[in-house]
């Protein structure tokens, strides 16, 4: 494949479940009834599998990328929205504009934005990645998406986002997205992935009326028949069969945080379609996976049980940007605060009913 890649999936490693079964003994010690905390003692448990240690680090600070790329598939007309929607889009994450800027600046997380394959030229603005593999893909639903070069080096390229964030110091990665017509890609990917069919996996994206949705589940139905072989191929094959270049950096980037130890919080159904890829690249990074929330996408759930993860936050976003999982970061800090603050019913003196 490519050094990076293989090197990366190489250290990517399950949680310790040592460290899993002393979390989960803490929580029990903890002074609140067994179990009180819901999904949040999972959350918290699985945090120190992750890290190697328990209670685990504080997952502070937080660093969102915004991958952007365009899509082939677009001309087949899957999205109410324009093309150009993705970049400028570009423009206004780095002015500050969009929703996602509003939830990081409110979560106190960094955003970076990184441009793996808009169609058109960005025009150049401060802190813009460019990291541009190719103007987009190609349409998934006439053939592959991407070469192999293509998708090796999108992944590559999220994988050397995410060391770089690392590097500067955060403790939580968190993966958003951008790009028109990227919902029909995750539709394809997780029909792929999980053997779903196109009609329950395909959603409405943006918005799109009854006739576009049927349509957009043949458009579904052409890519998985026309990369049959290649989808059978092996996972690589698959994501440049009918990935978007944003899936791919995506797929990178949640290795990278797994290979490293620190959880990364996944978004709507593109994020969840990319880990699908970076699981099927190496199974233990779910390990190191947090579902931020379901989005309304129906094959996100589709994605996410596939992946066994539950999701922190329900609240029927389809928008992208990493702004679900940026929402449920305050939730992943407080599970872990609790366990580094919360008194055991020994230190307190509290009467523990099974002592
Ligand atoms: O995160 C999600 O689950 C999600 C669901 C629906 C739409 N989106 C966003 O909307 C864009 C893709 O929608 P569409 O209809 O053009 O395929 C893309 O920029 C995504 O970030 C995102
Ligand atoms: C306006 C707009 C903002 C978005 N953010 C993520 N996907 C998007 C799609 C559109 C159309």
């Amino acid at each position: 494949m490519s050094p990076l890649l293989d090197a990366t999936i190489a250290a990517v490693r399950p949680a310790d479940p040592a460290v899993l079964a002393e979390a989960a003994a803490h929580q029990d010690r903890l002074t609140k009834p067994r179990g009180s905390l819901g999904v949040l003692e999972e959350v918290a448990v699985r945090l120190a599998g992750s890290a190697g240690v328990s209670p685990p680090p504080m997952p502070v600070p937080a660093a969102l990328a915004i991958f952007a790329a365009d899509h082939g598939v677009y001309v087949r007309g899957v999205s109410p929205w324009p093309q150009e929607v993705t970049g400028q889009m570009v423009a206004n994450f780095l002015a500050g504009g969009a929703v996602a800027n509003a939830f990081a600046a409110q979560m106190g997380a960094s955003v970076t934005v990184v441009d793996v394959g808009v169609a058109g030229d960005l025009p150049p603005g401060d802190g813009l990645l460019v990291r541009k593999v190719a103007r987009g893909t190609a349409d998934l639903s006439r053939g592959p998406a991407m070469t192999r070069e293509q998708v090796v080096a999108a992944l590559e390229t999220g994988i050397a986002v995410a060391a770089d964030l690392l590097a500067a110091g955060a403790r939580c990665l968190v993966a958003g997205d951008m790009g028109i017509a990227n919902t029909t890609a995750s539709a394809a990917l997780i029909c792929a992935y999980c053997d779903a069919d196109p009609e329950g996996a395909t959603g409405r994206g943006t918005g799109i009326d009854d006739e576009t949705h049927t349509h957009k589940i043949d458009i579904v139905r052409e890519a998985l028949a026309v990369n049959r072989s290649l989808c059978e191929a092996g996972p690589l094959d698959t994501l440049r069969a009918v990935g978007g270049l944003e899936h791919a950096a995506i797929a990178g980037f949640i290795l990278k945080a797994a290979a490293s130890r620190v959880p990364v919080i996944l978004d709507g159904v593109i994020a969840g379609a990319a880990a699908l890829a970076a699981a099927a690249l190496a199974p233990a990074a779910v390990d190191h996976c947090v579902a931020g929330h379901r989005s309304a996408e129906p094959g996100h759930r589709l994605a996410l049980d596939h992946l066994g993860l539950r999701p922190l936050v329900d609240l029927e976003l389809r928008l992208g940007e990493g702004t679900g999982a940026l929402l449920a970061h305050p939730l992943v800090c407080a599970a872990v605060r609790v366990m580094q603050d919360v008194a055991t019913f020994d230190a307190a003196g509290v009467t523990d009913k099974e002592a």
